[in-house]
């Protein structure tokens, strides 16, 4: 049996990956769902070879009484903003009085969802916090572990802090609302407010019932030190398996910054999630360095807000 579970884990967990975090499925469902009854049937057999991180062990049986408190290792930011392409160029200024003109800008979707930090040790999800005030959070483990996009043992076994945005597609968010109204309950104003919703809800069951996802946009630190900027900390993301956004883009001019900008508020409507701006990064981080932080944000870093 330990054999069995011993090649039959890790293959779910390669199907589970290319389903959930590469939108990409390796297997038709009703062969993934035999090899997971499989792994039910032999854990029900044998209960003392499961494993907490077994991809059956997501979600919890019991109901929270109340969630913990989490003092974040280093603050939550949030991002300054701009409004118009003024205030956009004046950052670009600011940047380049810092930093000189070879620099590159790193452009990221901004998600309209919930901030989160993602604590794993020797490759093993082990905490799950919300921003909260910045620094201090709300420990949501049971309710993150019942979230499919999110692995709870990574591709290798690092020990790292991941932030990044949790959300509700915008399919989710009708058939939950739809589902709602024939039951006669008040409906989530958008996705973002039934994505927080859904993590504040005591009983992981209610989480796994409805499909929260996630992106990953930075670590507390990077084991390979190959990784220098913004575009190669993704790429270190992506290979230890968690979920990134792919519509990011690298531009060294701010004529080409602002068509991304333009193309998606645009064409923001067409994303399956919903977002409400892009994040411009500085994307050497010897160069974040230099420009450093104010007390709430990065200064290397801006959120250009869509009108509402
Ligand atoms: C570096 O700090 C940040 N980076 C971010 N990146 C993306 N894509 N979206 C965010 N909401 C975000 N928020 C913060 C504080």
């Amino acid at each position: 049996a330990k054999d069995r579970l011993d090649e039959l884990i890790p293959e779910i967990r390669h199907h589970s990956h290319q389903y959930y975090v590469e939108d990409n499925p390796s297997i038709t469902d009703e062969a993934y769902d035999q090899l997971y009854r499989e792994l039910v049937t032999i854990e029900s057999e044998f209960p003392e070879l499961i494993a907490p991180d077994s991809p059956t062990q997501r979600v919890g049986g019991d109901v929270l009484e109340g969630f913990e408190k989490v003092a974040h290792d280093s603050p939550m930011l949030s991002l300054g903003n701009a409004f118009n392409k003024a205030e956009l160029e004046a950052f670009a200024t600011r940047v380049k009085k810092e930093v000189g003109d070879q620099v590159h800008y790193h452009c990221e979707l901004k998600i309209d969802g919930l901030a989160v930090s993602l604590k794993y040790e020797n490759g093993r999800l082990t905490q799950a916090a919300t921003r909260g005030d910045g620094r201090i959070g709300e420990d949501i483990t049971a309710n993150v572990r019942a979230i499919r996009p999110i692995p709870l043992k990574l591709k290798t076994p690092v020990t790292i802090e991941a932030r990044g945005e949790i959300y509700m597609p915008k399919e989710s968010f009708l058939s939950l609302n739809q589902a709602r109204e024939e039951e006669g309950k008040n409906l989530f104003a958008n996705p973002r407010n039934a994505a927080a919703g859904t993590l504040r809800n005591l009983d992981p069951k209610v989480t796994a019932r409805r499909q929260l996802n996630i992106f990953l946009y930075s670590l507390n630190q990077y084991e390979e030190q190959t990784v220098s900027s913004q575009a190669e900390a993704l790429q270190f993301i992506d290979e230890i398996g968690l979920r990134t956004n792919k519509e990011r883009q690298v531009f060294s001019e701010m004529a080409d910054v602002w068509d991304y900008i333009q193309y998606y508020q645009t064409h923001r409507s067409d994303l399956p999630y919903e977002i409400d701006g892009i994040v411009i990064k500085v994307n050497q981080f010897s160069q974040q360095e230099a420009m450093g932080y104010t007390v709430k944000a990065p200064k290397w870093a801006i959120a250009f807000k869509f009108p509402a």
